[in-house]
């Protein structure tokens, strides 16, 4: 009797042991989640990108090829809110983040650096690759999403900053971002609804 009482006591322990660290375990899983997963759109968030981004990078480096990193930004977002609401602009930014994705390989990294702007880094890439991508995506965006308001349906557009990063050449993450930026602008810049491929002028030197 005694004997089956210590058993029965012991097994008890265990299962609220295991119950405990199930339920420790599942925390944790919501914690990361939380830490790095975009809520909106599903997507990495700017911190669980760069960490991405610098991992693929290294990796290019160590294989000697190109990265290649395309900075996305919706155009004329505000109207899109002002006209049709923001509960409507939220749900633009979660169906372009599926066309982003949809359209990648799935060793690519699609993240939502902020706002309306997202970053695609496709590791092992070059600029011709990276561009047809590039214009891709503007033309899938352009054609698979839209955002109602009342009756009429409003075509929405994406402006792609590429820039293609090289081993060798010291880039840094800022770096990196900083020029896909830059890229960026110059496709705003020139019209939106576009791709814009950086070149930095020869002989610039990253890193010093
Ligand atoms: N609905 C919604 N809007 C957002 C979110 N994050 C940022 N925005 C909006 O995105 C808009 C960005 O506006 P701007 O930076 O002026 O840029 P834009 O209107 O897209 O114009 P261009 O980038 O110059 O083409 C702002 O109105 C923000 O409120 C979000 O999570 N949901």
């Amino acid at each position: 009797m005694l004997l089956s009482f210590v058993i029965l006591s012991i097994a008890m322990h265990f299962k609220s042991t295991g119950f405990l660290m199930m339920c420790h375990e599942r925390k944790q899983v919501l914690l990361d989640r939380m830490a790095n997963v975009d809520v909106l759109t599903e997507l990495p968030n700017r911190r669980a990108l760069m960490h991405s981004l610098e991992h693929v990078w290294q990796q290019c480096q160590r294989c000697h090829t190109p990265l290649s990193v395309l900075m996305v930004d919706v155009d004329h977002f505000k109207r899109v809110n002002d006209a049709c609401g923001h509960p409507e602009g939220d749900k633009v930014l979660a169906q372009i983040s599926r066309v982003l994705q949809s359209h990648v390989r799935p060793s690519d990294i699609v993240g939502r650096y902020g706002g309306e702007e997202f970053v695609i880094a496709c590791p092992h890439t070059a600029s011709a690759e990276a561009q047809v991508l590039a214009e891709r995506l503007c033309a899938q965006v352009r054609s698979a999403v839209s955002a109602h308001h009342d009756t009429s349906a409003w075509p929405i557009t994406i402006s792609v900053g590429l820039h293609v990063c090289l081993p060798g050449d010291g880039q840094t993450l800022e770096d990196i971002v900083l020029l896909a930026d830059q890229a960026l602008y110059h496709a705003k810049a020139d019209g939106r609804n576009r791709v814009h491929l950086l070149t930095p002028s020869p002989g610039t030197r990253f890193g010093t």
